[in-house]
């Protein structure tokens, strides 16, 4: 905490955190336990409830059946923390008609409220202070029914509800969400921008809640304002939206003035021809444009106007969805001309580092390494794309040791060491 400061936000955002001094790429500028967390259902049984590490060994509650731990510590610690006010209650909870009638986004809410609630002894415990503290969200909806105490007051429940949608963070292994967490040092801190100068990462270890690390992805200058992306800003036609409904604010960062002064975007062509004509002039451009000048922000002042319909949800996700059918088993130059697409995409989209950024290098690194172990090439081509392969291998590297390890063991970074041996051995 001694390296940031709240000061007053001239938005509508209550406060920002700004830095105390100046804050150098890749450094740790605040690290935060869970107050509580959940599961996404697919890794239920997978991961530990309380560390979220994955076990090949995990031990199911006997009580309710229904959680399951890596050890006796895990098991201790949610017991205590909150898992002996749910337990017996549990199973007559998930069968009651009002959780059944849940969607599966509310009933994740329903879980990880009743996992904060359960927690609160009484109306004047100290962590009830610590969460009705965050800003609430712009609407309030009905709390979910929740497992808990008949003694905790519905208002409890519903004024932590009404900080649940514009507070609560998903939790991420390698960038691939598996639950949803509160975390209410952070959401007191951060604001949000599209072009975030700082990104949350997790780290999971043995008898502990997960811990929030938030990793500055460049240089930070003293007094500068530290911001965190609360959704993916890539969502560019419907990201204002979520902020009005979810977070009751307007994002003004540099991105979205770029996007106000441009106005709507174009629809692509639905031709795939002409999809594609699009796809490689937009190459073109980014090949021709100076590597550091590319994220769009109000100060550019020429983009062209043919290039536009690119920013259109429906290309980033055509353009996604391609190179994702094709990177494994080919065909491998449609993979790869979609894989050049999506990063020119990115490289306009998201700020310079950012971590999705680096994943989508390595990945391009891997298309070119599978199309070198899957096509009979002649010794000039199997060296150029070598070479290739070894370049988007390290721009990945220098971008994802940045961010550092988040999550589970054998990430990207150890995915890279091993391609760099096999790059090197063949
Ligand atoms: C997680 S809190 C962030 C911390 C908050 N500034 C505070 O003082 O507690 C989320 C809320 O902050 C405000 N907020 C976050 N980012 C903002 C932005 N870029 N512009 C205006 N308000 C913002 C919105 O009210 C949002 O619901």
């Amino acid at each position: 905490m001694s390296s940031i400061k709240l000061e007053p936000h001239e938005g509508s955002g209550r406060s920002k955190a700004v830095a105390r001094k100046p804050l150098p790429v890749g450094s740790i500028i605040v690290q935060c336990q869970a107050h509580a967390t959940v599961l996404l259902p697919e890794v239920k049984g997978h991961r530990c409830d309380t560390c979220h590490r994955i076990s090949p060994t995990l031990q199911k509650c006997t009580g309710c059946a229904a959680y399951w731990y890596c050890s006796v510590d895990c098991q201790t610690l949610q017991w205590q923390t909150h898992h002996r006010r749910i337990c017996k209650r549990f199973a007559k909870y998930t069968a009651s008609l009002g959780y059944q009638a849940l969607a599966p986004h509310e009933k994740l809410d329903a879980l990880l409220l009743s996992h904060l609630v359960a927690q609160l002894e009484d109306i004047n415990d100290a962590r009830l202070a610590t969460v009705t503290s965050l800003l609430p969200g712009p609407v309030e909806s009905p709390a979910p029914p929740i497992s808990c105490s008949p003694r905790i007051p519905e208002s409890v429940v519903r004024e932590t509800y009404a900080r649940f949608g514009n507070n609560n963070f998903v939790i991420h292994s390698h960038l691939t969400t598996f639950g949803h967490g509160v975390f209410p040092l952070a959401s007191r801190l951060f604001n949000h921008s599209c072009l975030p100068n700082a990104a949350a990462k997790y780290t999971l270890s043995a008898s502990n809640v997960p811990r929030m690390d938030v990793v500055a992805l460049r240089d930070i200058a003293q007094g500068e304002e530290i911001c965190l992306p609360y959704l993916d800003p890539a969502l560019l036609q419907s990201r204002q939206q979520i902020f009005q409904l979810t977070y009751g604010f307007e994002c003004r960062c540099p991105s979205c003035l770029f996007f106000e002064k441009v106005g709507p975007i174009p629809s692509p062509p639905t031709d795939t021809i002409q999809r594609d004509e699009l796809a490689l002039k937009l190459t073109q451009f980014i090949k021709a444009t100076p590597h550091d000048g590319l994220t769009l922000t109000a100060a550019t002042v020429s983009f062209p106007n043919d290039l536009l319909p690119i920013f259109h949800e429906s290309f980033v996700t055509y353009v996604a969805q391609t190179f994702r059918d094709a990177s494994h088993d080919g065909p491998y130059a449609t993979a790869l001309s979609s894989g050049e697409t999506l990063l020119a995409l990115y490289r306009l989209i998201y700020p310079p580092n950012y971590p999705q950024i680096g994943m989508h290098l390595l990945e391009l690194a891997k298309t070119y390494w599978n199309s070198i172990v899957s096509e009979n090439m002649d010794l000039a081509s199997e060296s150029a794309v070598k070479q290739e392969c070894r370049r988007y291998l390290k721009d990945a590297k220098d971008i994802l040791e940045i961010f550092g390890v988040e999550g589970d063991e054998d990430g990207p970074l150890v995915e890279i060491e091993t391609l760099e041996t096999l790059l090197q051995e063949s």
